[in-house]
């Protein structure tokens, strides 16, 4: 099957017409192609990689070199998709770092990059989007802040935390963020959010009214053993392929079968 580059303008077009975006993470080259090439529309080179590639217990070891090197290896395989890095923990705590930082995603292969935090990011993202570098925020759990945070918890379930989170994503928009990410929100306030921002959302327990749903890759497969968050499915155990797994999630968002209330939050 060939593969067709989804652009930014790609993922408005779909959220303007309710079509459903399908996302998921990727590390290397060979799984890169292969959700692709079975219809998943983008892919983001998380640091989660910390967890799922090197058996640590959070994002916040994950260094630049890490990020780099796995976006170089999902560039090579991705062909034409759309692409998006995880800026790691503490290298965009001013925006000229973020700029340096952004700019070694980008030339590794990435179309687009990623942060974390609401308000505080917004002349950062203003300063990457006027150097030519696309932004992707995310708001809900941040999964770097764990340890403020004290564990990985529902966030947003107060009325005025959901409120406040809504807030940040219309100052995230208007400094430019062209892309929203909502982990672990409950799915009332992944609704109200998405109904609010133009740019598309794409959810992680984020329930199912949003425009897009991403997971980790290994989450989706089975394979993480440990624990599995409630908002994962294995699509995999059903027996099948890898391709057939990657294709069932992508049909699977796309018709709105995947998330249920099983895989969200009140
Ligand atoms: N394998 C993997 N999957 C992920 O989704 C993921 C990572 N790693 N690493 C980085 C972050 C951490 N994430 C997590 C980790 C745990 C929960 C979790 O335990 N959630 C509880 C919520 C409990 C509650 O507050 O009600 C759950 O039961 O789902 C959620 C997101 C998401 N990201
Ligand atoms: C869970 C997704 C959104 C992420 O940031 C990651 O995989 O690192
Ligand atoms: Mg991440």
């Amino acid at each position: 099957m060939a593969t067709t580059k989804t652009s930014i303008a790609t993922l408005q077009k779909m959220k303007r017409e309710g079509a459903k975006i399908s996302s998921l993470t990727a590390y290397d080259s060979s799984f890169a192609k292969l959700m692709t090439e079975q219809g998943v529309d983008f892919i983001l080179v998380g640091d989660s990689l910390g967890n799922v590639v090197q058996g640590r217990d959070s994002t916040v070891p994950v260094t630049i070199d890490d990020m780099v090197y796995h976006t170089q290896c999902v560039r090579r395989g991705a062909n034409n998709a759309f692409v998006i890095a995880d800026m790691p923990f503490m290298t965009y705590s001013t925006p000229e770092q973020a700029y340096e930082v952004a700019a070694r995603l980008m030339q590794a292969g990435a179309n687009m990059v990623k942060l974390e935090g609401g308000q505080w990011l917004v002349e950062t993202i203003e300063g990457l989007k006027t150097r030519g570098i696309p932004v992707c925020a995310h708001l809900g759990l941040l999964p770097q802040s764990v340890n403020v945070l004290g564990g990985y918890k529902v966030q947003g379930k107060e009325q005025q935390q959901a409120d406040d989170t809504l807030n940040q994503a219309l100052a995230l928009e208007k400094a430019g963020a062209q892309l929203l990410v909502l982990e672990c929100v409950p799915a009332s306030l992944g609704k109200r959010i998405t109904e609010q921002v133009s740019i598309p959302t794409i959810g992680i327990g984020a329930g199912a009214d949003t425009d897009g749903q991403i997971l980790v890759m290994h989450d989706m497969l089975g394979m993480n053993s440990d624990y599995l968050p409630k908002f994962a499915k294995d699509f995999l155990g059903q027996g099948g392929s890898l391709a057939d797994a990657f294709r069932s999630f992508a049909e699977q968002v796309r018709s709105g079968e995947f998330p249920t209330s099983e895989h969200s939050y009140k």
